[in-house]
């Protein structure tokens, strides 16, 4: 059987440990008491979350209020330290209020443990009890006496997070999720378990919690309190939900959030050639040769001693710009040479062809005998490429974190001192996938049936993924059913390191990504919504699969899509490839037509130009503005950057737009237009 996966989080209470998180040695020790209490039979614990305190009621609070609200449903919470008697000891007082059922036995289990160990443990004033469908327990601040009396119940505490979180069997807790799956798809099942007895209103049981606000039916509020999230998770009846229960974000909180979750992914050693360009270097590389190598004249001409001035002087040697040897120059002498060719040692400078005049020649005809210096006063080193003049041995030529640019620039560098592999930064594979029963291949021949929509997400994503330099998979088209995304997400993160999905991270019944990459993969939820037009329910998560995997679950809307792809997903890429300026350039930029405000901050797709009149960066419009349309998304090498209404000064938001004329902020996604 499927051991049940049950999730801890770990509060420590210490005014000490919050002001030195390395003072903790509570959580460490409790962490591996869960480690060490899984079983492949049974249960699995996992610790996926730990927050340091101070002793006082608000702080403890909010930790656990933002771990019960969190997106990531928790089965147990233990809190550590502050049971005791002291002035400052206020855990129990503080987590008294969550618990909506006391747990005295798991108390009483604590106490006559521990007081078999010492007496001291009279002291100790534990709670424990449920809220919604996390168990939470005070454990002492002590780490022999946390670690006693963790151990003291875990043999326990599956079955009791089990019968909190209201689910008959542990597969259905994890394993595939299937029931909750349901119950986010809205399907209504009808429990096996009878209504609980102390609800004053059966299969409404969250009505109580809405302080007072009567709903008078069954579907669940979210993130208003602990007990409303609670409700959500363990009611065994619940619809869909009305309003998402993901916190909306800022969007740079939300980059911020997926900056930290970005890694490196790692170093390679790749070839010097065409296919460089796109990564970041990795090392130094120090020049191993000099460039050039020999002592070269810039110019077609006669290498001559410069001190010898103008004159008519016999030409001894001829030296082109191949291998070979060259017999030394006196003075006196001239020599031919072409342009790269060595000069003849002893040459000091070389005359341009144009600064001579030819006096004889040999008497076969065949070469010249004689020519005139006309060149006057001419500098020792002249029209002389020394050896190392451009690129001296051991010279740093490029640095690590250097992109290597589609201009050429640095790989001719590392061509140019002989360099055949460097090590970079290695290169993200990106799976693109498209969601919707509704979505067919845009090429399929023949017209479409009533609700079926050609996918035009998969290629535009593909593209502009391919075109950044990363290597993309397509995913294809999974449809709105649990089965067929689990698997080929789960097929997926075998072998691409971050995937992109469009479609079905709203608030329809089918919008089941949310819910799967929560409770099939295991995955950890970092934002569900973000304040922004395009692209409010863009998702991001993070899987452990088994290293840490990205995941962007995309709105479906076309142009949301593309939007959140550039402002989210090409930066993090960037970043996890080493690019240390990830993010596109932001440029101020003047607006040749009124730009309508929203009242969420909006992503309008524009034009920018450079204008040869004034000298400013310019924005046009690309047309009608819906997310559905990806017509907004052509010709744009750019988005405005437009604040929420509420957020402009007082004249423009009467006016409702930025005004022709006025500037404004643009991220450029492309390169800058002439007109
Ligand atoms: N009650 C609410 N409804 C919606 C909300 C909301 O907050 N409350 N948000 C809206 C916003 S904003 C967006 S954006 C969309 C996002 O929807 P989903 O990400 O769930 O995507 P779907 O519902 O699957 O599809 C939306 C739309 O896009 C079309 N689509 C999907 N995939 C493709 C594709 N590969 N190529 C072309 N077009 C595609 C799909 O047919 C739908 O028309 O939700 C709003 N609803
Ligand atoms: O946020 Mo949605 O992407 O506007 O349509
Ligand atoms: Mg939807």
């Amino acid at each position: 059987m499927t051991p049940t996966k049950l999730n801890a989080a770990i509060i420590v209470v210490s005014t000490t440990a919050s002001k030195d998180p390395f003072s903790d040695a509570s959580s460490g020790l409790l962490t591996e008491s869960f480690a060490a209490n899984s079983s492949a039979e049974s249960a699995t614990w996992q610790v996926i979350a730990r927050s340091i305190v101070s002793d006082d009621r608000e702080e403890i609070q909010g930790a656990l209020k933002t771990l019960l609200e969190g997106p990531t449903r928790l089965n147990l919470i233990v809190t550590t330290g502050g049971t005791g008697f002291a002035i400052t000891d206020i855990t129990p007082e503080a987590v008294k209020p969550f618990l909506q059922k006391e747990a005295p036995g798991l108390v009483h289990a604590m106490l006559s443990a521990s007081l078999n160990i010492t007496p001291f443990s009279m002291m100790s004033r534990p709670v424990a009890g449920v809220s919604g469908s996390t168990v939470i327990i005070t454990l002492p601040g002590s780490p022999k006496g946390a670690t006693e009396n963790l151990e003291a119940l875990i043999k326990l505490l599956p079955h009791a997070c089990i019968q909190a979180a209201g689910i008959q069997s542990s597969r259905k807790l994890h394993s595939g999720g299937v029931e909750s799956l349901e119950r986010h798809a809205g399907i209504h099942k009808h429990s096996k378990h009878p209504p609980k007895s102390d609800s004053p209103h059966s299969g409404h049981r969250h009505h109580h919690h809405h302080h007072g606000h009567n709903h008078g039916h069954a579907i669940p509020r979210a993130h208003t309190s602990p007990e409303s999230r609670a409700n959500r998770l363990d009611d065994a009846v619940t619809r869909r939900y009305r309003e998402s229960p993901y916190p909306m974000i800022t969007v740079e909180e939300a980059t911020d959030m997926i900056a930290r979750e970005t890694q490196i992914k790692g170093i390679v050693q790749v070839q010097v050639n065409e296919d460089l360009v796109g990564y970041v270097l990795a090392e130094d590389v120090t020049a191993a040769e000099s460039v050039p190598a020999y002592r070269a004249s810039i110019v077609d001409g006669y290498a001559v001693v410069h001190s010898d001035g103008k004159g008519t002087y016999p030409v001894v040697s001829v030296s082109h710009a191949a291998p070979g040897s060259i017999p030394p120059l006196s003075s006196g002498q001239v020599s031919r040479v072409t342009t790269g060719a060595p000069l003849p040692p002893g040459a000091t400078a070389v005359a341009m062809v144009e600064d001579t005049v030819l006096k004889s020649m040999t008497e076969d005809e065949r070469e010249e005998a004689e020519v005139e210096i006309l060149a006057d006063r001419m500098e020792d080193g002249e029209n002389v490429r020394e050896v190392g003049s451009d690129v001296m041995k051991g010279d740093v030529v490029l640095r690590k974190g250097d992109i290597i640019s589609a201009i050429g620039g640095e790989v001719g560098l590392l061509a140019s001192v002989g360099r055949a592999w460097v090590r970079v930064y290695d290169k993200v594979t990106v799976g693109v996938l498209s969601t919707g029963d509704e979505v067919v291949h845009h090429d399929r021949e023949g017209e479409l049936r009533l609700g079926e929509i050609r996918d035009s997400n998969r290629p535009a994503l593909l593209s502009a993924i391919k075109a950044q330099g990363f290597s993309t998979v397509d995913l294809g088209i999974a449809g709105d059913k649990t089965g067929a995304l689990q698997s080929t997400l789960i097929e997926a993160l075998q072998s691409v390191d971050v995937i992109v999905t469009t479609g079905g991270v709203s608030m329809g019944e089918l919008d089941l990504l949310k819910p799967i990459i929560e409770q099939s993969l295991n995955g950890t939820i970092h934002f569900g919504r973000v304040a922004m037009k395009p692209g409010k329910p863009t998702t991001f998560a993070t899987v452990q699969s088994p290293k840490k995997k990205l995941i962007f679950a995309l709105p479906g809307n076309p142009a949301s899509a593309l939007v959140t792809l550039h402002l989210f997903v090409l930066p993090s890429l960037r970043k996890s490839q080493g690019y240390e300026k990830y993010e596109f350039p932001q440029v101020r930029v003047t607006v040749d037509e009124d730009m309508k405000l929203d009242p969420r901050p909006e992503f309008r797709r524009a034009f920018v130009r450079f204008d040869e009149v004034d000298g400013r960066l310019h924005a046009s419009g690309t047309g009608g503005q819906r997310s559905s349309r990806i017509g907004s998304a052509h010709g744009a090498n750019a988005v405005l950057v437009m604040p929420a209404l509420r957020e402009v000064s007082e004249k423009r938001r009467e006016l409702g737009c930025i005004p022709k004329g006025e500037t404004a902020d643009a991220i450029l996604w492309g390169q800058i237009g002439c007109a």
